[in-house]
C-alpha cells in the first residue's frame, strides 16, 4: 500500500494555497514529518487528502486507487484528519466518546468486542483512568490523546495528524510519538504528521516534506533534509546542524540579521 499525490491545486476563493503540489510515494509503515512556516497550507493539505475541501486539480492515489473514486463512506474510513482543535460532546465521557467514534464508521449495534477495541485503545495511550471521566474535565493535553484514541480506534489506513503534540509537555510528546510510530509500523499505517518541532521530526519520522510557497520544496530523511539551505529559507532563520554522540540530529537556529 502506498499514498502518492500529484498536481494538487487548492485555494480559498482567489487565495491560491496549494499549487499543483506532488508527494511522491509514502509507504505503508511509514512516518513521515509535513515541515512548514505557520499559513503554508499544512492543514489545506491535509483537508484535501482526507477529501473535506474542493481541490481544482490533481490526483491522491492510496493503493492504485484514485481517492476521487472512492465511496465517501470509504474514504472517511481509511483516510483520517485529526484537525489541531477536539471536536466532541463535552456531555460524554473518554469511554464513550471513543465509542461514538468507532460506531460512526460501523453502525449502532454495540457489540462485546467494540467495547474491548476501545478499552484497548485506552490501555495502548495510557488513557485507561480518564475512561469515566466527562470531556469538559479534561486538560488540552488530555483531549489531545482522547482525540488520537478516537481516530485509531477506527483502525484507518492513513492518518494526518494535525499537530498531534502542540498541547502535550515533554513527557507526553516523546510518549505519543512512540505510540504513532509504534502503531505505524505494527498496524501498516501510513502516518503523515504537521510538527512544528523540527527536531522531534528528525527523532520519530522516516521521512521529512517540507512544504512552502504552496509547493513541496523538499522530500527526503531527516540528514539530508535538516542540512539543506531551503529549510532555513523557509522558515526565515539561520540554521545549524549538529549530531549528538550517539548519531542523533539537533538542529539549532537563530534570527537572521535584521529581522
Ligand atoms: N477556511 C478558510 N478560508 C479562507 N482561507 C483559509 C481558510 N483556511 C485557511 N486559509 C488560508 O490558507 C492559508 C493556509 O492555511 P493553513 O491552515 O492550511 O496553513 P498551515 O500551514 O496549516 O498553518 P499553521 O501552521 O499556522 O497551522 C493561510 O493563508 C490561511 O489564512
Amino acid at each position: 500500500m502506498s499514498l502518492s499525490v500529484t498536481n494538487l491545486t487548492a485555494s480559498y476563493g482567489s487565495h491560491l494555497v496549494l499549487k499543483e503540489l506532488s508527494i511522491a510515494n509514502l509507504e505503508k509503515g511509514s512516518f513521515t514529518a509535513l515541515l512548514g512556516p505557520n499559513a503554508a497550507g499544512k492543514s489545506t493539505l491535509f483537508k484535501s487528502i482526507a477529501g473535506l475541501i474542493k481541490t481544482q486539480s490533481g490526483d491522491v492515489v492510496l493503493n492504485d486507487k484514485n481517492l476521487k473514486d472512492y465511496s465517501k463512506i470509504e474514504r472517511a474510513r481509511d483516510v483520517i484528519y485529526l484537525p489541531q482543535s477536539f471536536y466532541s460532546s463535552l456531555a460524554l465521557s473518554v469511554f464513550e466518546s471513543v465509542l461514538v467514534s468507532l460506531k460512526q464508521k460501523s453502525g449502532w449495534r454495540v457489540k462485546p468486542e467494540d467495547i474491548q477495541q476501545v478499552a484497548e485503545i485506552l490501555a495502548l495511550l495510557n488513557i485507561e483512568h480518564l475512561a469515566e471521566k466527562n470531556i469538559s474535565e479534561l486538560s488540552g493535553g488530555q483531549k489531545q490523546l482522547v482525540a488520537l484514541a478516537r481516530i485509531l480506534v477506527v483502525k484507518p489506513k492513513v492518518i494526518l495528524l494535525d499537530e498531534p503534540t502542540s498541547a502535550l509537555d515533554l513527557h507526553h510528546q516523546l510518549s505519543i510519538l512512540t505510540v504513532i510510530k509504534k502503531l505505524t509500523i505494527e498496524r501498516g499505517l501510513i502516518t503523515i504528521a504537521a510538527l512544528h518541532d523540527v527536531n522531534l521530526a528528525a527523532k520519530f519520522c522516516d521521512q521529512i516534506i517540507l512544504l512552502d510557497k504552496g509547493v513541496i520544496q523538499t522530500q527526503g530523511d531527516a540528514h539530508k533534509v535538516l542540512a539543506m539551505p531551503i529549510l532555513g529559507e523557509a522558515y526565515k532563520v539561520k540554521t545549524l546542524l549538529e549530531t549528538g554522540s550517539k548519531g542523533q540530529l539537533y538542529l539549532d537556529a537563530e534570527l537572521l540579521e535584521g529581522a
